[in-house]
């Protein structure tokens, strides 16, 4: 099944715009997992394990397993994703971006050694930085435009005029050229955080029904009634509601998967009682 196949049947069949940021800190990991020398993975499963049912996909931020030389902690958790969840995508976090010849090697990264369902990537050399990406047809492809962090105004606002468009800002420029030129395989999404809930009204009007991965809600702060009325679609789904944190490290004890349950919980009710149409 593609990624976007994935998406849709996962809304659906959990009711759930959530998406689970998986962002292991390990400082922050309670007591009981210091000693344990595969603490990433132990704490990432243990979460994911109690939040699966309440999700429309996972999104694990690579650099937090990086850092910690725990790559192959991250390609066994998604490999247990796959395995004990399936049909629950994953998107890998990777914000890739280089010329097409590294670029070949980031896709292979990503869909192959990790076997990730779909990975964000950076849209800043231009298409053929991202074509490795779009030609895998069944793999997501999602593209930062409008992101979450004071900062994105800095360039991601900008004036530029498109010769046969005439004015538009670059994020627009953005949303409006993967909609319209880069989505020929139909895997495309956009990056547009919930700390811009404007821009994510603009945005959603300029690409139709394409899915919207939506960073910022719960420690950043994005209001989630803002974020669903501004970001859905008619038939009250294209949206990717990432929460990390605030999921994470909901509770700090031995009980910190049923935390993170709760909070997943009281963030999926929080998002429907604000969608206009609930799928069937
Ligand atoms: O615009 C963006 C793009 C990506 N992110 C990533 O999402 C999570 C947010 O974590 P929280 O704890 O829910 O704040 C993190 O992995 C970022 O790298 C983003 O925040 N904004």
């Amino acid at each position: 099944m593609s990624f976007m196949q994935s998406l849709a049947h996962a809304w659906q069949r959990n009711d759930s715009l959530v998406c689970v940021g998986l962002d292991p800190e390990p400082a922050r990991f309670p007591g009981a997992l210091r000693g344990d020398p595969d603490a990433i993975l132990t704490f990432c499963r243990a979460i994911v394990d109690a939040t699966a049912d309440l999700v429309c996909a996972f999104k694990p931020q690579i650099a937090h397993f990086a850092a910690h030389d725990a790559e192959g902690a991250l390609r066994r958790l998604i490999a247990h994703i796959h395995d004990k969840h399936p049909g629950v995508p994953v998107i890998l976090d990777a914000k890739r971006g280089d010329i097409g010849s590294t670029a070949q090697h980031y896709a292979g990264e990503a869909f192959d050694r990790y076997g990730a369902d779909a990975v964000t990537v950076n849209p800043y050399l231009g298409r053929d930085s991202v074509q490795p990406f779009l030609d895998r047809a069944d793999k997501g492809v999602i593209i930062l435009c409008r992101t979450s962090n004071p900062g994105a105004r800095d360039l991601q606002d900008l004036d530029v005029i498109d010769q046969s468009r005439g004015g538009r800002k670059l994020y627009q420029h953005v949303a409006e050229t993967v909609a319209r030129d880069w989505n020929a395989n139909g895997n495309c999404a956009l990056v547009v955080g919930a700390t811009y809930p404007a821009e994510l009204a603009d945005v959603r009007g300029r690409i139709g029904d394409l899915p919207l991965l939506v960073p910022g809600v719960g420690a950043q702060g994005g209001d989630v009634q803002a974020v669903v009325s501004n970001g859905e679609t008619a038939n009250g789904t294209g949206l990717m509601i990432s929460s990390s944190r605030a999921i994470l490290y909901a509770g700090s004890g031995e009980d910190f998967a049923d935390a993170a349950r709760a909070a997943a919980v009281a963030l999926r009710d929080e998002i429907n009682r604000h969608r206009a149409t609930l799928p069937l």
